[in-house]
């Protein structure tokens, strides 16, 4: 099979299946093959279909990126971490928000699993910071948190790290000031990527895919553009390709 023309950025690309059934996320996995992205399941997918379909895509050799947000009591978080690397998955997430204990406790349930595995690969543990759809506003005055988004992801960020998580979800602006305080290979995925003249819907802290990479974020996530396209495998193609431009092969 002739490998894809650019696999080094469609590997950082992470297309954000959020669906509400099997048959339509299947349905843009067979508009997307060959394409080698990664593939992330959120709450609306895996709620409707469970665990069966994240084996699916395994067995069909994607990397998947779980996106479950996990924010509870540690002792709970530790076991849903616990479960989720269990089922095999690349990468997934728990809230900052729940602060230390609850972080340290993810890690600790990572680690049980792998050592009662040996097959297993470690995934990459990863935290939110602030929602991409949280503006400086809103962050303020609704949330109560003052000082400026990037301050407070900066925050985050820290905590991940000394928690001995891998990287962050942020949005591509605040990448630059996140690997300045963490270093370069603390992970940033980005959701709040829009090409030129897409809808922006409820994000707000946004970039395109092209200065998204270019200041330096390692994953990029796109939902919208490319499922709610009318041809999102050429959606998913102008994405790479604007990303590839900033991306050294
Ligand atoms: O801060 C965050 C964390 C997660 N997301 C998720 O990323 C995608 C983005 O989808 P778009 O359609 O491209 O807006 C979606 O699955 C979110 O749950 C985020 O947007 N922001």
């Amino acid at each position: 099979m002739t490998e894809y023309v650019h696999t080094a950025a469609a590997q950082r690309l992470i297309v954000a299946l959020d669906y509400p059934n099997v048959e339509q996320a299947r349905h843009l996995i067979d508009t997307l093959q060959g394409i080698p992205c990664y593939i992330k399941v959120g709450m609306q997918l895996f709620y409707a279909a469970g665990p069966e379909f994240v084996r699916e895509l395994k067995e069909k050799g994607y990397s998947v990126f779980l996106d479950l947000k996990m924010h509870d009591i540690p002792n709970t978080v530790k076991g849903g971490a616990h479960s989720i690397t269990r089922l095999g998955v690349d990468m997934f997430n728990v809230h900052a928000a729940g602060g230390r204990e609850m972080m340290k406790a993810a890690v600790a349930g990572m680690e049980q699993a792998l050592s009662e595995d040996k097959a297993l690969t470690r995934p990459l543990l990863i935290a939110v910071t602030q929602l991409t759809s949280t503006s400086q506003q809103t962050m303020n005055e609704d949330i109560g948190i003052p000082g400026s988004v990037e301050d407070t992801v900066v925050r985050y960020a820290r905590l991940a790290y000394e928690c001995g998580l891998d990287g962050v979800v942020s949005s591509p602006l605040e990448g630059p000031a996140i690997k300045a305080a963490c270093g370069s290979s603390f992970v940033t995925v980005t959701p709040g990527v829009r090409p030129a003249g897409a809808e922006v819907a409820d994000q707000t802290r946004i970039m395109t895919p092209g200065r998204a990479i270019a200041a330096g974020n390692d994953y990029l996530v796109v939902g919208r553009p490319i499922t709610a396209a009318i041809d999102p495998r050429k959606a998913a193609e102008q994405i790479i390709e604007e990303m590839n431009q900033y991306v050294n092969d």
